[in-house]
Order: C-alpha cells, then sequence, then structure tokens
C-alpha cells in the first residue's frame, strides 16, 4: 500500500527533499507538506501540485512525518503534533543537533524515531544523507527512510553518537566548496581574470576533481602529486596555503560545526 509521507517546514531542505521526492517517483498526491506563512503554501502548490495542511492534519493523515524546521522550532513544532502522533507513524528528523530522544520524550511512548543529516545537493540528486535510528525504529524504518533519501543520492548510516561530526562534514560539507569557488573566483580577478571566466575554471576545476575523487579509486593525495611538478606552479601555491595553516583552519572549522550541533541538542539554540 502507498505510504502518505508529509513534510513539515518547507524551507531550504524541506523543499529540496520535496522536489527530489517528486524527481524521484513519487506523487504529489501521497505527499503533503506545512508551512508558517499562506503564500509559501501556494507557492508549493503551483510548483509541484502538494497539498499544504495544518501540522495536526499532517500527524493524523500522514505514515510519515518529515521534519525539516530550524533545531529551534522543534519543541514548539513537537508540542502540536505530540497529541496526534501515533507510535504507527515513522518521524523522520532532518534538524541539526537534535536528538532521537529529544523527540521521543516528546512524542507517544514506542514512536519510532530516525534521524537524518541530508545536505543540499539533494537538489541534484547528488545528496549525503546520514541515517541514524532511534530507540524504537526497526531495521524496517531504516530501510524505508534509505528509500526516500536515497532517490536523491546517496546514504550512510552510523550511530547517532556519529551525527554531529557528518553534521559538520556532510550537511555543512557544501558550503566549504562554495565558500572556496567563491575565494578562488577572487583570485582569479587579482590574476587579471574576468570574473564570468575564473568562475567557469574554477568551477570545472571542482567538478574535475570531484569526478576524479569518486571514480579513479586514488587517494587524494596521489591525485594532488599528479598535478604537483617539481620547481612548478602547483607546489608554489599549496606552500603558501601551508604557510597559511589552510589545513590547521578546515580543522578547526570543521571542529566548530560539530559543536555547534552539540549545542543544537537543546533546542533552544
Ligand atoms: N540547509 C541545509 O543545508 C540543511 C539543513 N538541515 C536542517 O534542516 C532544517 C531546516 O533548515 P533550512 O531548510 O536551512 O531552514 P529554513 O529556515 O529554510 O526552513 C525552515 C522552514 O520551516 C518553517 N517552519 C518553522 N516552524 C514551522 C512550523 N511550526 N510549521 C511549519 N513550518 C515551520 C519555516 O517557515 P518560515 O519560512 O515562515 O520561517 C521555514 O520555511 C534545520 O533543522 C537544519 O538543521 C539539514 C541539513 C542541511
Ligand atoms: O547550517 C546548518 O545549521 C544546517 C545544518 C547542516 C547544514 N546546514
Amino acid at each position: 500500500m502507498t505510504q502518505t509521507v508529509a513534510v513539515l517546514g518547507t524551507g531550504k531542505i524541506g523543499e529540496a527533499l520535496l522536489s527530489g521526492m517528486i524527481r524521484a517517483g513519487w506523487r504529489p498526491a501521497d505527499l503533503l507538506v506545512t508551512a508558517r506563512r499562506s503564500e509559501r503554501a501556494q507557492e508549493l502548490h503551483t510548483r509541484y501540485g502538494v497539498e499544504s495542511v495544518s501540522n495536526p492534519e499532517a500527524a493524523k493523515a500522514a505514515d510519515i512525518l518529515i521534519l525539516a524546521v530550524k533545531p529551534q522550532d522543534m519543541g514548539k513544532l513537537l508540542d502540536e503534533l505530540a497529541p496526534h502522533v501515533t507510535a504507527d507513524r515513522l518521524v523522520i528528523s532532518a534538524a541539526a543537533g537534535i536528538t532521537t530522544t529529544f523527540i521521543e520524550e516528546r512524542l507517544t511512548q514506542g514512536t519510532p524515531v530516525v534521524r537524518v543529516m541530508p545536505n543540499t545537493p539533494v537538489l541534484v540528486d547528488e545528496g549525503m544523507s546520514v541515517i541514524s535510528a532511534g530507540s524504537h525504529a526497526t531495521g524496517a524504518h531504516l530501510t524505508t527512510t534509505e528509500e526516500i533519501f536515497g532517490g536523491v543520492g546517496k546514504t550512510l548510516r552510523v550511530p547517532e553518537s556519529q551525527q554531529d561530526a557528518a553534521t559538520a562534514l556532510s550537511g555543512s560539507g557544501p558550503a566549504y566548496f562554495y565558500f572556496l569557488v567563491e575565494a578562488m573566483t577572487d583570485a582569479g580577478i587579482l590574476l587579471g581574470l574576468p570574473r564570468a571566466q575564473a568562475h567557469d575554471l574554477i568551477v570545472q576545476a571542482a567538478i574535475g576533481a570531484a569526478v576524479m575523487l569518486r571514480d579513479s579509486g586514488e587517494h587524494p593525495v596521489k591525485l594532488r602529486e599528479a598535478v604537483t611538478s617539481p620547481a612548478g606552479t602547483t607546489i608554489s601555491a599549496i606552500r603558501e596555503l601551508e604557510n597559511h595553516g589552510v589545513r590547521a583552519a578546515l580543522i578547526a572549522a570543521l571542529e566548530a560545526a560539530r559543536d555547534r550541533s552539540r549545542e543544537l541538542a537543546s533546542g533552544n539554540g
């Protein structure tokens, strides 16, 4: 029997997931969304043909609830949902930091909860969704979650204790690459290239490097060594990156993201 899935909170990640599910073959009739603002609900209906309902209506009607509000809004959303969520539902949370325990404590005893950390490349079916089971989620619940998120990219199961790290690496990960592209485009401008050309050159370098990382089976060190000619240009750049502590900065940055994810666990932000 077809299951009904509701996406509660349809901002950037909620909409990305919704659009991906429709591309993956979900019928709009089997999907529901909730939105705080009526103009947003109308926009989603026009774009995807999905019906918008209230949060309690979604909890009553849908078999699977995907919670995609900010961590700071999660407590309030769960208070709204709690009277209507029965333990035969599957609740999937995409919120950074929020633990399955936080959710379980606010819903009917025994409700299965799965925590997922997706990332925005779900928009182009190249997402990465890291999945952990709460205390009442079974293998079947994890499989259902993988079926949903696997339609828009790869999935990986991890113990929930690793979710804050996964959030730092994978959930936030795309932002670091956009930041690098932005910075390198600026460098291209400094070197005298027109902005559009600098952008295209660095984006294609990123795509080429990403495909080689994925498909060559080579370690990143080997791939970098192959670019780094003796007494050549690349080693001059690498020396500057090392002089400026870029490796240490990245390690510190991801540690900060991990720590922020832990802080968000309280739901107070
Ligand atoms: N952006 C990303 O790359 C990723 C985000 N996440 C997680 O996804 C969640 C959402 O993030 P993001 O999409 O970036 O944030 P957004 O602010 O874009 O989306 C949150 C949405 O939730 C809506 N909302 C808030 N409260 C309610 C409510 N009670 N009922 C219905 N809708 C509500 C907001 O409405 P309104 O527009 O009115 O404010 C907004 O549209 C966060 O928990 C984040 O940690 C996870 C992985 C990646
Ligand atoms: O920045 C954030 O908090 C969210 C979670 C992971 C990516 N974006």
